[in-house]
């Protein structure tokens, strides 16, 4: 087992609560626990008790104390918890007797990294922990759940260790090279298997795209002249009036920013200030540029135009690209909409005021951000799982070429393949990524 010093920290949120969840991880935390209640507790049953500080018997609290012993806890380390009232008088007192008992404050993401290295839960379920604490959406908590339960790992691990029962035949082959024809039976063997191993990969990246959406969400950039109704049509997406409106050309001139889940997805709208050629100030240029490279960087645009308006659109319709929206405004006031579109780009016509067209307009949206998307299957959701299938493939696809004329080079391909994979669940290469993946968890987990 690992062995680390003794850490602490309170596992449920900060501020004032009814029940605040405290944790004690490592070697001396039964033994701190016992001083702290002054008696022995049995293993894993929860007990009503006293904290008292040891030094002058003060009382810090009452509430429930269990104790996990080692191998079988949340660390695979011995660990104390306690359920106290959520005061911060008492979180106070509580650390000072903790500290001086000689534990110390817990690192953001350290009780799962001690997890990690005793082989409580691999790399990929340790992220897939850190997503299920930042799931905003149902969708994106089925995934996170997937991954905890190991979906990922299965797949990665099962390839990896294809890939290495491929790789033995060749590596005898290069230990014993002098035993006459092997190598071309050898290679008429793996040729298929690689080919085979390399075609799986690549369809898993294809349908894995989705995975990295529900995880990170989607940006969306609402743009368009001024006064074309952006800002309406933001508020009543989001129903509420988050930016101002009014008749005033050039009200928005700061990025206005919602979330709105889009069928599981999160999706991240911005309003943005309106765009147009005429002479304008130092402020309202400001304000187009933050908009055009908004709209530039988003992963899809909504294009907001007033048929009846005087403002010339070019400026806006030159930001969109296939699969964007064109929504023609302010269906109420009863204006013909020009028959021309920018060509691939979707368009609705509707009233923010009167709300007819939205819900069809919401509809597409929600089908053009998450159409496809689903939590069932091993997803990639990080650019770190990405990575290390490309390289696993690309790499396979050099054992291809390499198997028939140079078979020790095609063992060195697999090898790397496979070493990609491995990097998935940590299986190798866990410490250069470590510092990556737990800086973003908080701090008790
Ligand atoms: N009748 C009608 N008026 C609307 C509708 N949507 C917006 N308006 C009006 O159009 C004017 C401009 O609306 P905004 O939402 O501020 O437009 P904007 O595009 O955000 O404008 P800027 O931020 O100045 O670029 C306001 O007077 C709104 O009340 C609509 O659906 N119907
Ligand atoms: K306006
Ligand atoms: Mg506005």
């Amino acid at each position: 087992m690992h062995r680390g010093d003794t850490i602490f920290a309170r596992a449920s949120g900060a501020g004032k609560a009814g029940v605040a969840v405290y944790r004690l991880s490592g070697p001396e935390s039964h033994n701190i626990a016992n001083q702290l209640v002054g008696k022995r507790i049995i293993n894993r049953e929860a007990v009503l008790v006293a904290l008292r500080d040891p030094k002058d018997g003060a009382i810090i609290d009452r509430g429930l104390a269990i104790l996990f012993e080692n191998p079988k806890s949340f660390t695979g380390e011995d660990v104390a918890e306690f359920h106290l009232h959520g005061s911060h008088a008492v979180e106070i007192s509580l650390y000072d007797v903790l500290s001086r008992l000689g534990a110390r404050p817990a690192e953001a993401g350290e009780f799962t990294l001690r997890a990690l290295k005793n082989g409580k839960l691999d790399l990929a379920q340790a992220e897939a922990l850190a997503d299920l604490i930042d799931a905003e959406t149902t969708l994106q908590k089925k995934q996170a759940l997937g991954q905890l339960d190991g979906r990922l790992s299965a797949v990665a691990d099962g390839w990896r260790h294809e890939i290495l029962a491929v790789m033995a035949p060749l590596e005898a082959d290069i230990d014993f090279p002098d035993e006459g024809d092997v190598p071309a039976a050898i290679a008429e063997a793996a040729g298929p298997a690689i080919v085979r191993l390399r075609e799986s990969l690549t369809a898993f990246l294809e349908t894995s795209g989705r995975a990295r959406t529900i995880r990170e969400g989607v940006s969306i950039a609402i743009i368009g002249p001024p006064n074309a109704g952006k800002s309406s049509l933001v508020n009543a997406l989001a129903g509420s009036e988050i930016a101002i409106v009014s008749d005033i050309a050039g009200t928005t001139r700061d990025i206005v920013e919602t979330r709105l889940d889009l069928g599981g997805v999160v999706a991240s709208i911005a309003d943005t200030a309106g765009l147009h050629g005429a002479h304008h100030d130092a402020i309202e240029a400001e304000g187009m540029r933050r908009a055009r490279a908004r709209a530039e960087g988003a992963d899809l645009r909504v294009a907001v135009l007033d048929p009846k308006s005087e403002f010339v659109s070019r400026e806006t319709l030159d930001l969109l690209k296939p699969g964007d929206f064109l929504v023609w405004s302010k269906a109420d006031l009863g204006a013909a909409i020009p028959t021309q579109s920018p060509t691939g780009t979707i368009v609705h016509q509707l009233s923010s005021k009167s709300g007819a067209g939205l819900s069809a307009f919401v509809t597409d949206l929600t089908k053009a951000v998450a159409g496809g998307a689903n939590a069932d299957g091993p997803a990639l959701t990080r650019a770190r799982h990405v990575r290390a299938v490309e390289d696993a493939i690309n790499a396979l696809a050099r054992a291809e070429i390499n198997i028939t004329r140079a078979p020790e080079l095609a063992a060195e391909d697999a090898r790397l393949a496979a070493r990609a994979l491995g990097q998935i669940t940590g299986a190798v290469g866990v410490e250069d990524v470590l510092g990556e993946i737990f800086s973003s968890f908080c701090i008790g987990k």
